[in-house]
């Protein structure tokens, strides 16, 4: 027992994880909590131990050490697991002659769950006008939301998600984004797994990044952005000389970068907005530089991906 720990916010609770396949370790002494109201992002290279990590979670593989509830359970001691978690951990797995109406009927009904939640998970997720049209036919965007939308059947607090965006065109990556922190914004816990640090800089709150199947950083995004990503800010001007000399001034770092823009560090945006108000500068560009956020992954992760390419 955890005194400090408040019941309902911590929905999944990862302690000392272990699998081993035969000899080898593909996930290490993990221990980790997904928070309600937050997406936390799951990062890790190829092969880190994202899936099997989740298929842990929910109860499709078992771990060789160590525990995981879901809101203070074990999945299988979870009487209806749909109504308490969702997991989407892989798209392809529908049944492609079946209506996606057909699909989630079939999915709601060996759950015991009612038959109007198939109705209102396809509402949910945009999906009502193809709804008598076979699976097998969808693009993938649409395979993935008729995924999302089964999770949701049983209207759980806990949703899982395997790389949900991987060969999304923009606009649904952009969807599947927008759908993550609305969950979020319901008071549910969302935990996507990814292994692009991009496609997590603006989806999630909380970030969890694994390597050979060992923690390497949990932390706050914001946090993170500060101590990592704080990088770079991109600016342009008519007078980029001049302006450069009062960001160095107000003690910023200033180098000149492509087709006469500025590259600045050591200042926020917000902090450069406001000097060039005070000076009345006009600024065409003011965009914070994520990429180093990339990098910053890469470089956290290096020695699990040295030990992948070895064991490859
Ligand atoms: N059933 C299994 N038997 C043996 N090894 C396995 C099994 N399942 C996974 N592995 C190995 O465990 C390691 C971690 O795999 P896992 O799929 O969890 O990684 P991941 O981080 O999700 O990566 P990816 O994004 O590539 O799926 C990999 O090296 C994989 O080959």
């Amino acid at each position: 027992m955890r005194a400090s720990r408040i019941p309902g916010m911590t929905s999944i609770d990862v302690r000392g994880l272990t699998k081993r396949y035969g000899p080898r370790t593909v996930v290490d002494d993990l221990s980790f909590t997904v928070s309600a109201g937050q997406v936390t992002g799951f990062l890790g290279p190829n092969g880190a131990g994202k899936s099997t990590t989740m298929r842990m979670i929910v109860g499709l593989a078992a771990p060789s050490a160590g525990s995981v509830t879901i809101a203070g359970r074990r999945y299988r001691d979870l009487p209806v697991p749909l109504t308490q978690v969702g997991a989407l951990l892989d798209a392809g797995a529908v049944h492609g002659g079946r209506t996606a109406y057909h699909h989630l009927l079939a999915l709601a009904a060996s759950n015991g769950l009612p038959r109007r939640r198939v109705a209102e998970v396809l509402v949910r997720t945009g999906m009502e006008g193809v709804a008598g049209r076979r699976a097998g036919e969808f693009s993938l965007g649409m395979r993935q939301r008729l995924g999302i939308a089964a999770t949701l059947l049983g209207d759980p607090r806990v949703l899982i998600f395997d790389e949900p965006v991987n060969g999304l065109d923009p606009e649904g990556i952009r969807w599947i984004r927008d759908f993550m922190r609305s969950l979020a914004r319901e008071g549910r816990a969302v935990l996507v797994s990814s292994h692009l640090m991009s496609e997590m800089a603006q989806t999630a709150d909380h970030l969890v990044v694994i390597g050979r199947g060992r923690l390497i950083a949990d932390t706050g995004m914001s946090e993170f952005m500060r101590a990592n990503g704080e990088g770079t800010v991109l600016v342009r001007t008519a007078d980029p000389a001049a302006f450069a000399q009062r960001l160095s001034t107000a003690g910023a770092t200033v180098r000149e970068g492509s087709e006469s823009s500025l590259v600045v560090s050591g200042m926020t945006g917000e902090q450069i907005g406001k000097l060039a108000a005070y000076h009345g500068v006009a600024l065409s560009e003011l965009s914070p530089q994520r990429a180093s956020l990339e990098d910053v992954f890469m470089e956290l992760t290096s020695d699990s991906l040295d030990y992948q390419g070895a064991t490859a």
